[in-house]
């Protein structure tokens, strides 16, 4: 288990201040030892559970709320072990951290219902938002539990947050034809996927939720805590009065595939590039399309002992990047760069290479928290380099 001994906060009551147990009910679904509210700390609410079908290893999903955390609250419908769990994920958020003075306002953007606009200048790879998950729901109760009964689950994990709380989801936008409930409509108009205790969760996140989805977007989201909390930076500088962007899919698609993928979140793209001039979409389809192919041939020239054909079309690679803004792309081709010198044996362009991709990293907030000098992290990436090469080899 992740569960270490921490410091009391709002989640852990002073009385209960070592692991969090799984709440678990018994065969019934019902919890009739958690008499007092001592009981079920450092949930506020008695857990209500939900039974259900599928899968089979999980009888019931259960709803464990704390009106207080994080001042807006935070629900889970889950398996009783995962909400333990989630409680030690969130006692390491403290201190809890907030950006004072946020640099955006939240508007009416035309044809995109609200959304996050700057107020002043905000630098590349500056921090605009930290937010915390409200809502937090497992993909399993979605099919498992009986439909109208787990309406009335969610329902009441939104009114166990805080007014304020409640207020803030039920405020945010509900676009859903396929909803039939308000809370599902909320759900399917905004939460993000993260994985808690190896399974699929559903996550709202009031604030990160006005944000809209841009094709070349101009922010990104990092997920922190197994997705409990999440964290906004700016991908590129962004002036006063421009719209805060992220990307809802994986970045790089064409504009059929945008099409597609956005379906499943239920809106047609008004993005800058979905509404741009049929000439500027094609030709940005046509670099998308030849970067993906430059990808896969790369990997297989790579792969096919070729390393200066690699070389070269890593190269073609980076240089088309630029138009199509695809800054995380970077670190990927840096480091598939480093691999291409250390397998020439060119250990000054490896090294190079290795620097720019972590810097790049390092730069994008992806490496905070993770110790070790810059050589024992290139050391870490040669050993890497290494133990693909054999596995690579051994498979040949
Ligand atoms: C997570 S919410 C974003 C905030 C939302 N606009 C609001 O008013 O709260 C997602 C919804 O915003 C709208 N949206 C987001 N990005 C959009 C875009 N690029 N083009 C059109 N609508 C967009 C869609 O209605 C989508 O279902």
């Amino acid at each position: 288990s992740r569960c270490t001994s921490s410091s009391p906060h709002l989640l852990t009551s002073s009385s209960k201040q070592t692991c969090p147990l799984p709440l678990a009910p018994d065969l019934d679904g019902d919890f009739p030892l958690l008499l007092t509210p001592l009981d079920y700390s450092p949930w506020t609410s008695l857990p209500i559970c939900e039974a259900s079908s599928s899968p089979p290893e999980i009888p019931y999903f259960c709803l464990y709320s704390n009106s207080h955390h994080n001042h807006l609250g935070y629900s889970i419908i889950t398996t009783p072990e995962v909400a333990a769990d989630s409680v030690q994920i969130l006692d390491t958020a403290l201190p809890r951290r907030q950006i004072t003075d946020p640099p955006y306002k939240v508007v009416d953007v035309p044809g995109k219902g609200k959304g996050v606009v700057a107020t002043r200048k905000i630098k590349k790879y500056q921090e605009i938002m930290v937010d915390y998950a409200a809502l937090v729901v497992d993909i399993g109760f979605t099919v498992g539990v009986d439909v109208w009964r787990g309406y009335k689950l969610l329902n009441k994990a939104v009114d166990a947050l805080s007014d304020q709380g409640k207020a803030d989801l039920m405020g945010l936008g509900r676009t859903s034809e396929q909803a039939r409930d308000e809370v599902e409509n909320v759900l399917r108009t905004n939460a993000f996927a993260t994985e808690l205790g190896g399974r699929g969760h559903m996550a709202v996140y009031t604030a990160v939720s006005r944000i809209n989805h841009g094709c070349k977007p101009n922010a990104y989201t990092r997920f922190i805590q197994d997705g409990l909390q999440v964290s906004v930076a700016a991908a590129r500088d962004i002036e006063e009065g421009e719209e805060v962007t992220i990307s809802y899919i994986t970045l790089g698609k064409t504009s059929k595939e945008r099409k597609e993928r956005l379906k499943q979140w239920g809106f047609e793209c008004a993005c800058e590039l979905c509404s741009a001039k049929p000439t500027e979409i094609e030709a940005s389809d046509a670099r998308r399309r030849q970067i993906e192919e430059l990808r896969e041939y790369a990997v297989v020239a790579f792969q096919a002992n070729k390393p200066y054909q690699a070389l070269r079309l890593t190269r073609q690679i980076i240089s088309l990047l630029p138009a199509e803004e695809l800054f995380p792309f970077y670190s990927e081709q840096y480091e598939n760069m480093a691999r291409i010198f250390y397998v020439l044996g060119d250990m000054k362009n490896a090294e190079l290479y290795a620097g720019k991709s972590l810097d790049v990293l390092a730069e994008q907030g992806y490496i905070q928290g993770v110790t070790g000098t810059r050589q024992e992290l290139l050391e870490m990436m040669w050993k890497k380099f290494q133990a693909d090469g054999d596995q690579f080899k051994a498979a040949r």
